[in-house]
């Protein structure tokens, strides 16, 4: 049986370099679980690739037709953001395993979902002021950087990842994203482990 190998962490963290890294390890043969979100594209983003950016109208629908596994809504200072898992087909656990991003919530509602020992979870950690670091880097690398939005962020995941949530999600394991390749090469050993 497959299994969905879901990658959590707070903001900037690295999750989704680490997702396009892994996505390149063609030997651990990983399909990608692309998530939706209504927010805005940002720089240097492809639609399809880490999300599938749709409006609030295409959510809509999804749960009208009772396909949405799982969604999370951020009230940020650009409005409402919703960030979803559907279930539009992608995932065949029966033939392949899969890699998806998430929080530790979504994660929860996957497991009940797909089954508890049908979602690994593979949790990036990086140090608080580290990580602040980066975001900002990478906030003043955009046309339009967002600073309130990522202090916003910033703040939220100090409770969304508290110390209790990240217990009681089920996770033991941490991976420390200090050097990129290390941690990399952390992941797809487990990976391989699991599979
Ligand atoms: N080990 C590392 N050393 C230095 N910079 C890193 C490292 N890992 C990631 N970065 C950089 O940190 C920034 C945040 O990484 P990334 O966008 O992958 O995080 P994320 O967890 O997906 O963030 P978000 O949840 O906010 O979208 C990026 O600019 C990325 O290039």
């Amino acid at each position: 049986m497959g299994k969905i190998f879901y990658i959590m962490g707070k903001s900037a963290s690295g999750k989704d370099r680490i997702y396009s890294l892994l996505e390149d390890q063609r030997e651990l043969k990983l399909k990608t679980l692309v998530l939706y979100t209504t927010r805005p594209i940002r720089d240097g983003e492809e639609n399809g690739k880490n999300y599938y950016f749709v409006s609030d109208e295409k959510l809509n629908e999804f749960r009208k037709n009772g396909n949405v596994i799982e969604e999370r809504s951020y009230h940020t200072v650009y409005g409402i953001w919703t960030y979803f898992t559907a279930d539009d087909g992608q995932v065949n656990l029966t033939e392949s395993d899969y890699l998806g991003i998430g929080t530790l919530e979504s994660f929860m509602k996957l497991k009940k979902y797909y089954g508890e020992n049908a979602v690994c979870p593979v949790y990036i950690q990086v140090e608080d002021g580290e990580r602040l670091s980066r975001a900002l880097k990478r906030e003043k690398e955009q046309e339009n950087p967002k600073y309130e939005e990522m202090c916003r962020r910033f703040i939220a995941d100090q409770s969304d990842f508290s110390e209790e949530n990240i217990q009681s999600a089920g996770i033991e394991k941490r991976f420390q994203n200090k050097d990129l390749d290390i941690c990399v090469k952390e992941i797809v050993n487990y990976i391989k482990s699991m599979q």
